[in-house]
């Protein structure tokens, strides 16, 4: 407890931390979709110029993705691990995970509506 803090230690967990990140966008299809869906978000802030507020809210709601999804993989590979075949409490486990991410990816569709619809209204607005 009252040991200094190992900053080589520290620093070798980021490593390991971005292997993960890399191994999830790289092999995950899922996270595929939600990489897209973010690099989007973020194209359409800097075209709408969105503000602070609204920058850290779509910020907040791809690291609540992200992080769901790297949870959820990593619930999925113990559980490939424990049970390969076919058992029914693996399925409620997984598809329960699974749930996890998929109340936070409509949430992230609502933010993202409420943000850019109003915007993309205002240039249907000024062309017609
Ligand atoms: N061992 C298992 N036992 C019971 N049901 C399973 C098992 N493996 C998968 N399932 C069912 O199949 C669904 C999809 O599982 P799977 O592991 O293929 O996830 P996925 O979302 O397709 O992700 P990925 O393609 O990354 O593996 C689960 O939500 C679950 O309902």
């Amino acid at each position: 407890m009252n040991q200094p803090i190992n900053i080589r230690k520290a620093i070798k967990s980021f490593r390991y931390a971005g292997i993960g990140i890399y191994s999830l966008f790289r092999y995950e299809n899922n996270a595929k979709i939600h990489l897209l869906a973010a690099v989007v978000a973020f194209i359409a802030g800097i075209y709408f110029n969105i503000s602070n507020i609204e920058w850290c809210i779509i910020i907040i709601q791809i690291a609540l993705v992200w992080a769901a999804e790297a949870f959820n993989t990593a619930i999925e590979k113990i559980a490939d691990m424990i049970s390969p075949t076919y058992h029914p409490t693996i399925k409620i486990i997984k598809d329960v995970a699974a749930a996890g991410v998929l109340t936070l990816a409509i949430s992230a569709i609502f933010v993202a509506g409420f943000i850019f619809l109003p915007k993309i209204w205002d240039i249907f607005q000024t062309i017609y």
